[in-house]
């Protein structure tokens, strides 16, 4: 009888740790149990959620065409479906975030997150603090009067705040709600000279003192003059688009009280060189589902120069408060990374490179990046700057009128997507109340 009830137990012990371990396992994948939802009955879909409940999709008026109707008869997949935002696991229990200020820092796949920010915002209907053109008067300091529309003793409420500034905390606090999400990306500071000296060469006067790259990563200190136009792109520029002094020596001490501000003040840093990685903390963060952090690479150059052991440490000891500020968050960025599982993150990059795939055989001509002459369509045509040529996304033409909508506004750049915003918000009226389209601030200068 004794025995009998030892076994039991024994038994029951062993089925625990069996529950336990299948648990443990399913937690370190990241496995999520998606809402049980009906079976498609072949007409409807079940298609994006602007205020998070799924709505039904009626595809049968869908107009399928040459290529496109190939791709996604193979897939045997209505082409709304797979634009979806997969649904929210059941047991998720945060709430979206929407109330986010980005710090665009620059050439740092800024351009690439402000894409997901305006998709976000755009579909969910939220408010986006904009500058009056294309940045909030760069590179001065931020100020609020420099956000449109905003009136200090109206405070308007705005959701999203992400274009081009130099930070200054007490004025974007006026402007942001108080439960807002801070966040900015870093990039090692050899790879950054390197971009920034092919784009900003035009007007740095440091980079244009320079006959060439080599020569000023040889004697930056021989080009470069404080003060001088454009200078805050050629040493130390994260620290300067953080609101600090980047002509200030060097010292750990004051190096760490900038970090411990930036702490203070960002909930979250992320590493271009790590940008699928990023993507997975920013969506748990936010509460965001994968699609939402999809993107396709935007603002990127054709060629760039390969940079030797020696280029990269005499960039690193230029601009040392950026390689210190990088070197710290690139800790913390990997501890967070082990924080939410080294295997789950692997699991969740797999689906987003994956989904970024498909989505680009769906979307774009090639599914490669082409250089902006082959693009026939200006709202989708990248800005060309600098030296090297700045790559664009053609979409394809076979796609039905939605779906291509949709992977328009996937690959349309930073200045044509802040002026679609733009209408949307400040709407020109005719006299009748007709809406008339606003003058692109394009036209007037970035
Ligand atoms: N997803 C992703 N992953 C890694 N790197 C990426 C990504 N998206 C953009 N980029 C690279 O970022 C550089 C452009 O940065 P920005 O868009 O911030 O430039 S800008 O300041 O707005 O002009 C530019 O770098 P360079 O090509 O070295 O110039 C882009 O190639």
């Amino acid at each position: 009888m004794r025995l009998s009830h030892v076994c039991r137990i024994q038994f029951l012990g062993f089925g625990l740790v069996v529950l336990m371990a299948i648990g443990f396992t399913i937690q370190i994948l990241g496995i999520h149990f998606p809402k049980r939802r009906s079976v498609p009955n072949g007409r409807e879909w079940i298609a994006e959620k602007p205020e998070g409940r799924p709505q039904v999709a009626n595809t049968s008026n869908m107009i399928y065409s040459g290529k496109a109707a190939t791709f996604l008869m193979s897939h045997q997949i209505s082409p709304l479906r797979l634009m979806t935002v997969e649904p929210q696991p059941s047991y998720r229990t945060c709430r979206p975030r929407r109330h986010i200020m980005f710090l665009k820092t620059h050439k740092t796949a800024g351009s690439t997150i402000l894409n997901l920010l305006h998709r976000y915002g755009e579909r969910n209907g939220l408010f986006f603090a904009l500058p009056y053109k294309y940045q909030f008067n760069y590179p001065s300091s931020f100020h609020s009067y420099r956000v449109k529309g905003y009136n200090a003793s109206s405070r308007p409420h705005y959701d999203i705040m992400c274009h081009h500034m130099r930070f200054n905390y007490p004025e974007v606090r006026k402007v942001m709600p108080p439960d807002s999400f801070y966040f900015t990306i870093l990039r090692d500071p050899a790879t950054m000279a390197e971009s920034s000296f092919s784009y900003y060469r035009v007007v740095s006067s440091a980079f244009k003192k320079a006959p060439n790259f080599k020569a000023f990563i040889s004697h930056p200190s021989h080009y470069y003059r404080q003060g001088e136009r454009s200078n805050h792109y050629a040493r130390n520029p994260l620290w300067f688009d953080l609101g600090f002094n980047s002509d200030a020596p060097f010292t750990e001490t004051y190096a760490n009280a900038g970090i411990r501000a930036v702490e203070d003040t960002f909930n979250l840093v992320l590493l271009a060189e790590h940008f699928d990685e990023s993507m997975i903390l920013l969506k748990e963060e936010l509460c965001w589902n994968l699609d939402d952090v999809v993107t396709f690479k935007m603002n990127s150059r054709e060629t760039s120069r390969t940079l030797n052991r020696e280029d990269i440490e005499r960039l690193r000891a230029w601009s040392a408060l950026d390689w210190y500020l990088y070197s710290h968050f690139n800790r913390t960025f990997w501890n967070k990374v082990e924080h939410f599982g080294r295997a789950k993150m692997d699991n969740e990059v797999r689906k987003l490179k994956e989904r970024r795939q498909f989505l680009a055989k769906l979307c774009i001509e090639g599914s490669e990046p082409v250089g902006a002459e082959q693009i026939k369509e200006e709202a989708i045509k990248p800005f060309q700057f600098g030296q090297e040529k700045i790559l664009g996304w053609p979409v394809r033409n076979d796609l039905p009128p939605e779906v291509r909508m949709r992977c328009v506004r996937m690959v349309t750049p930073e200045l044509q997507y802040k002026d679609i915003l733009d209408v949307h918000q400040f709407p020109v009226r005719a006299s009748n109340g007709s809406v008339l389209l606003a003058t692109p601030a394009r036209s007037i200068g970035r």
